[in-house]
């Protein structure tokens, strides 16, 4: 396909996201999205791109037109071509609403919907392992779909664990305790990372508090060995309630999966499809500035395999966490911090 760049409308850790106009419109839309990476995303991108081809056509996730590379100021850069989401992604619809969540009504679609787009996922033998509101798009219509399939990896039965030793797969508020105690990543650490990205969806606000200054350790400590779980808002509705219960539970045997979740009495309705469009409260977009690491929004997805450090393989969480501790205090203040690994 032929086509030219037009303005940037994402970033994310190694892509930049371009809108972009097909030279020819009658076999595709007059819009579509480019993500592009240079030599250090193109695994990446790849990846996403043979993940998407292996999903096919899902209402509910995010349609792939292709792939192809171009050279552009003297740069090689991979590009995938994406269909548009001319809304942006739900968390840059809820920084619009300073603080705010959305309407249950509105959750609950977007919730269904998703559950659909993990169901096609997990059903094909993949795990998406990267669930957050930044990865989820929001298209004119209302309807949303799931996009960024770089960190999505095949699955062997219910859970494949890494052996190479402490991993760091997506976004650290997101992430599952198997995950952090076992390094197993398998489809139901997509639905743990939903029922986060639900709370969030509802409350506006993250499903793990956290007080200004806590450390990283702390949180996957709280995660993967306390027995505490991320924080259900107590203005949802008992079907609310009840179904982010059966996300977070920390056994991930005992955890419900998509498909169960579809038949969950919050989202197995027939949900109509109007107040999609949110008021934003207030004249204009305010941007919240993030409070401290774990502002959900500036958090990174990152494949710690990505690195070129390899560890020897731990047993036991305590030996994970002894392993993450380091002599040297962090700089909190950089932005993609999480590559500590
Ligand atoms: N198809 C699309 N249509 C509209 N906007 C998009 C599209 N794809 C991505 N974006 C925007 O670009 C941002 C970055 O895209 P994406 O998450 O795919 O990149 P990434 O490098 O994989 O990011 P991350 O660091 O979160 O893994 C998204 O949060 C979204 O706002």
């Amino acid at each position: 396909m032929e086509w030219v760049r037009g303005e940037t409308i994402g970033h994310g850790t190694f892509s930049v996201v371009s809108k972009a106009t097909p030279s020819n419109t009658s076999d595709f839309p007059a819009l579509i999205a480019v993500k592009s990476s240079d030599s250090y995303g193109a695994a990446s991108l790849s990846n996403e791109k043979s993940v998407l081809d292996s999903l096919g056509d899902c209402r509910e996730i995010v349609r792939c037109y292709g792939a192809d590379q171009t050279v552009e100021n003297g740069e090689k850069l991979d590009n995938l071509l994406l269909e548009y989401a001319s809304s942006g992604s739900l968390a840059t619809q809820l920084k619009k609403l300073n603080g705010e969540g959305l309407p249950e009504s509105v959750v609950r679609r977007h919730t269904k919907s998703v559950l659909q787009g993990l169901r096609h996922i997990h059903s094909n033998g993949f795990a998406h392992c990267d669930i957050k509101l930044g990865n989820i798009l929001l298209f004119g219509d209302g309807s949303v779909k799931i996009a960024d399939f770089g960190l999505a990896r095949k699955i062997n039965g219910d859970l494949t664990a890494s052996k190479e030793g402490v991993e760091i797969r997506g976004t650290p508020l997101y992430m599952a305790p198997e995950s952090v105690n076992y390094n197993e990543y398998g489809t139901a650490v997509d639905v743990w990372a939903f029922g986060c990205a639900v709370v969030e969806m509802f409350s506006g606000k993250t499903a793990w508090s956290f007080k200004e200054g806590s450390n990283f350790m702390s949180l996957l400590i709280r995660i993967g060995v306390s027995e505490e779980l991320p924080e259900i808002p107590v203005e949802l509705s008992e079907d609310g309630k009840d179904f982010l219960s059966k996300c977070f539970v920390k056994d991930h045997e005992r955890r419900w999966t998509a498909e169960m979740l579809l038949n969950h009495s919050f989202v197995a309705v027939d949900l109509e499809r109007e107040d999609f469009d949110v008021t934003v409260k207030g004249e204009k977009e305010v941007l919240a500035s993030p409070r401290c690491p774990f502002e959900f929004s500036d958090w990174e997805s990152i494949s710690s395999s990505d690195s070129q450090t390899k560890y020897q393989p731990l047993d036991s969480p305590v030996e994970r966490f002894e392993s993450l501790v380091c002599e040297s205090f962090p700089d909190w203040s950089v932005v993609n911090w999480v590559t500590v690994r």
